[in-house]
């Protein structure tokens, strides 16, 4: 994984001892570190650090859009309330598509800003409408980031809206972000149409 001259080392992400049942999602995210059979074309997707933002508008040659599907207070799920270490107190929840040229879904992702990071110099957060969030994030040179987790999802895994689900295992990563004092964390799901265009490209 590049570390990016701009993000500060951040301490690991506190994961509770395993308990002796994995509850569904709990053991979904594993440290990047632990995850060996990652396929040679996603790991460059995977554990790049930069703004995924910045990566995607070269591919697209500057054409990415971003779709908001739906953003809503809500309650984060378990593994993302004890990563954020939040309770049981909603947050502001983004759920959105990266697409590439011809408006074809390249990533989904899904950020959850507790209601206390979402003040100050990041209240306008808010309101980002189709403005990418890495673009606003990766302009500030103080900015910190976890270590990734990373998933396997497979086929009709809840973290994937019904819009981008298909047969196909797909992989994630996760990652918390520190800018002002506050946080927020950022899961990304890499879609097929991405994977396959650099595997194309390459032929
Ligand atoms: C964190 C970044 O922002 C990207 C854009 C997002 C958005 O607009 O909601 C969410 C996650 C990222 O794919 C990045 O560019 O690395």
């Amino acid at each position: 994984m590049t570390q990016s001259r701009a993000l500060l080392p951040r301490p690991a992400i506190s994961r509770g001892a395993p308990g002796r049942f994995a509850r569904r999602g709990l053991g979904l995210w594993q440290p990047a570190a632990h995850t060996i059979s990652v396929p040679q074309p996603l790991r460059h997707w995977l554990f790049d650090d930069s703004s995924l933002t910045a990566k995607l508008r070269k591919r697209s040659a500057g054409q990415l859009q971003v779709q908001v599907l739906r953003q809503y207070w809500g309650l984060p799920t378990l593994s993302e309330r004890r990563t954020l270490k939040q309770s049981r107190s909603t947050a502001l929840i983004r759920e959105v598509l990266l697409l590439g040229p011809d408006a074809i879904p390249w990533v989904y992702a899904r950020s959850v800003f507790p209601a206390d990071s979402l003040t100050g110099r990041l209240r306008h957060l808010r309101k980002l409408s189709n403005r990418p969030l890495g673009g606003f994030l990766f302009s500030h040179r103080q900015l910190g980031r976890s270590p990734m987790q990373i998933a396997q999802l497979p086929p009709h895994e809840r973290l994937v809206p019904p819009v981008v689900q298909g047969d196909d295992m797909l992989w994630g990563r996760r990652s918390k972000f520190f800018l002002f004092g506050k946080t927020l964390l950022v899961s990304e799901v890499f879609l097929p149409a991405l994977i396959d265009s650099r595997t194309r490209q390459h032929d």
